[in-house]
């Protein structure tokens, strides 16, 4: 469990002819994944260091769980959350155990606890810990960095997790196996992930609600369905690129336009899919199959159901 609540958050450096984040007003949920989107400068990685007090507001009040986190210690707020950063911030002299040990060491864990927990989380990352413990930063991957990144910041066990463009140097394929890893992760542990990211695609993804800055402000916080079917302006429309109805089925997934299970449903001989593939997958297997409704499926459960209909609405809603 843990909430954050940013209460008409702003912040001016010093001599900035601007507020670099200014009256930022939202609520982000227990077990949620938010991605903050929007160009170069508009704040973003201002308003998640602000989480970890890496900066201070200068006006308004963030909340963790209720609490103005300006009554924690930074270093305690700290421990409870987890911080990726885009060149994965490895300790390059550090093996990959001794950088995932970090906190639990900070923590004051026992070595045993410590060398088990290591072991898992290489494990949860898919890094083998026989191959991987003991190398260096230097004699991995991009993307194996990154996991080791994503490792160290979960060691503690954090509530919390702050993303910033953690795979934006990363190529695009390997990008893409790394945010189907996050959506995996988050399907295991329900974090409450703040992921910065100026890439639509990615936003569109992997978050439950996107949060869209410029020029320091929330232009508009809602669902990656509610924000390409109804954008608040032309800024958010085109940001969004919602005029392509393709590109926008391969981005939406099923589980935003499906259907509850009807009470009385029984499994009968509907194609499956899961509620994480694309409205797009969904029409190819309707075409291809010729059924008139796609059973959804989460974790290998039956939760929703997609007709053609379904499929139709998001994409005219869309235009
Ligand atoms: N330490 C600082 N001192 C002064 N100004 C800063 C500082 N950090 C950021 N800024 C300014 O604040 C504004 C917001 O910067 P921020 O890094 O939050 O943007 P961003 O949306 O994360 O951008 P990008 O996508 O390019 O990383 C920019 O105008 C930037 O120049």
């Amino acid at each position: 469990m843990s909430n954050l609540q940013f209460d008409d958050v702003s912040l001016r450096f010093a001599g900035g002819a601007r507020p670099a984040v200014n009256r930022v007003t939202c609520q982000v949920s227990s077990g949620e994944i938010v991605v903050i989107l929007g160009p170069s400068g508009c704040g973003k990685t201002t308003l998640l260091k602000m989480v970890n007090r890496l900066y201070e507001p200068t006006g308004g009040n963030i909340f963790l769980d209720g609490t103005n986190i300006r009554q924690l210690k930074a270093t305690k707020l700290r421990q409870q959350i987890g911080y990726v950063i885009q060149q994965s911030g490895l300790f390059p002299h550090m093996t990959v155990a001794d950088n995932v040990a970090v906190v639990p060491k900070l923590l004051g864990w026992p070595r045993p606890k410590i060398q088990a927990r290591i072991d898992e989380l290489l494990d949860l990352v898919k890094l083998s810990p026989g191959e991987f413990r003991d190398r260096y930063p230097a004699q991995l991957s991009g993307g194996q960095q990154q996991r080791v990144g994503i490792a160290r910041a979960l060691a503690g066990n954090p509530a919390i997790m702050l993303m910033d463009e953690p795979f934006g140097a990363i190529d695009a394929i390997t990008r893409t196996a790394l945010q189907d890893e996050i959506l995996r992760l988050q399907g295991q542990l329900k974090k409450t992930i703040l992921f910065v990211s100026h890439d639509v695609e990615e936003a569109l993804r992997l978050a439950d609600r996107i949060l869209i800055m410029r020029l320091g402000e929330v232009v508009q916080f809602d669902t990656p369905f509610n924000l390409l079917t109804k954008p608040a302006d032309e800024f958010v429309h085109t940001l969004l690129g919602a005029d392509d109805m393709v590109r926008q089925l391969g981005l939406l997934r099923v589980s935003s336009a499906m259907m509850a299970l009807p009470p009385n449903y029984s499994n009968g001989h509907n194609p499956t899919l899961s509620h994480l593939d694309s409205l797009r997958d969904a029409l190819s297997l309707i075409l291809k199959t010729g059924a008139p409704a796609l059973t959804v499926l989460a974790e290998g459960n039956p939760v929703g159901l997609l007709t053609l209909d379904h499929i139709r609405e998001s994409a005219v809603n869309g235009r």
